[in-house]
């Protein structure tokens, strides 16, 4: 195993984190190049900073989730590593959420293969038996959200253009349930209700007001704080935090888990209707427009 401190990481012998893209072999099975999940570790301290990096907004597009399944699941497995802290490399953004493009004008199967990489991303993030700190520097909507609902702590850098929601019904979509019930687990169900309903993109002093975010900081103290975190949550020991996460957090995934290929079904059904189809192409077409 090779570790690099600051540096996109060999975590085994050949196979280079961050230097993966999935694409189709002849014989129809995944291989993996290309750079959008840099890992920067730090073996010493037992931390992996994991930066997204699937420019211009961080998108979770199909691949992109691919590459960063299969980094959480070498981290997981690799006990060199109790913490990652989720950030971004991509200025201004954290994450845009799911890429729309691939819930427009896809075939069924490939909605549901989307849509089992999109459930496999939070299960590991959520279940994860790390320490997870979200270093939130840039906008963060939707499936952005998600990503960092799921972590043990998030930190906000304080830029009023760097708003945190699920903002799903703005699209004319509908947060799943486990959207929901990860965002009622971290703000509470009256606070949920509101923001879900309306779409709530909330500027960083509301999001903290809120208990979306833990902590609001400058934008320069952004990673620092995070280190700083971890190390406080890492001082605990792990088989004793480990089974306290997963006893407030098992039911929450077993809802899902026991509903995962129905929850498919719903998905793969309610993104091909041509109404809402419609209204995501609108909706991106606006997205594009807004430049001009
Ligand atoms: C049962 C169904 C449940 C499904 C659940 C879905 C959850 C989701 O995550 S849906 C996705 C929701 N995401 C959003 O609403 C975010 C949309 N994007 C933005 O608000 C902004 O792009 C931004 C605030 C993130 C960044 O703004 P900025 O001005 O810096 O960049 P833009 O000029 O808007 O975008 C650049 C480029 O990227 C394209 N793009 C943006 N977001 C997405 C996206 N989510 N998927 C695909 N593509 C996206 C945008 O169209 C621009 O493309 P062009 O350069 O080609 O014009």
């Amino acid at each position: 195993m090779a570790l690099l401190a600051g540096r996109t990481v060999l975590l085994r012998a050949g196979v280079r984190l961050g230097a993966e893209a999935a694409t189709r072999g002849g014989n129809g099975a995944r291989r993996f190049a290309s750079h959008r999940v840099l890992v920067e570790p730090d073996a010493a301290a037992g931390i992996a900073t994991i930066k997204l990096k699937n420019p211009p907004v961080n998108s979770l597009s199909l691949e992109f989730l691919t590459e960063l399944i299969i980094c959480l699941e070498k981290l997981e497995n690799d006990k060199t590593f109790r913490g990652i802290i989720l950030t971004s490399d991509c200025p201004g953004i954290f994450s845009a959420g799911l890429d729309l493009r691939e819930m427009c004008g896809k075939n069924p199967a490939h909605y549901a293969e989307y849509w089992r990489a999109v459930q496999e991303i939070w299960l590991k993030l959520y279940l994860s038996n790390m320490v997870l700190v979200a270093a939130i520097n840039g906008a963060s909507p939707a499936g952005g959200c998600l990503m960092a609902l799921t972590c043990d702590y998030r930190v906000l850098a304080d830029n009023p253009r760097y708003r945190i929601g699920l903002n799903e019904t703005l699209l004319g979509i509908i947060a799943p349930f486990w959207f929901k019930d990860n965002l009622v687990n971290t703000i509470g169900h009256r606070a949920a209700d509101r923001a879900l309903q309306l779409g709530l993109l909330f500027p960083p002093t509301e999001a903290l007001q809120v208990g979306m975010v833990d902590q609001v900081v400058p934008e320069d103290q952004i990673h620092s704080t995070a280190l700083s975190v971890m190390s406080q949550w890492l001082a605990i020991p792990d088989h004793a935090r480990q089974l306290t996460k997963s006893m407030m957090r098992k039911a929450t995934a077993d809802h899902l888990i026991k509903q995962r290929e129905a929850d498919i079904q719903n998905f793969v059904s309610f993104i091909s209707k041509d109404s809402i189809q419609k209204s995501l192409q609108v909706y991106l077409e606006k997205l594009k427009q807004k430049k001009h």
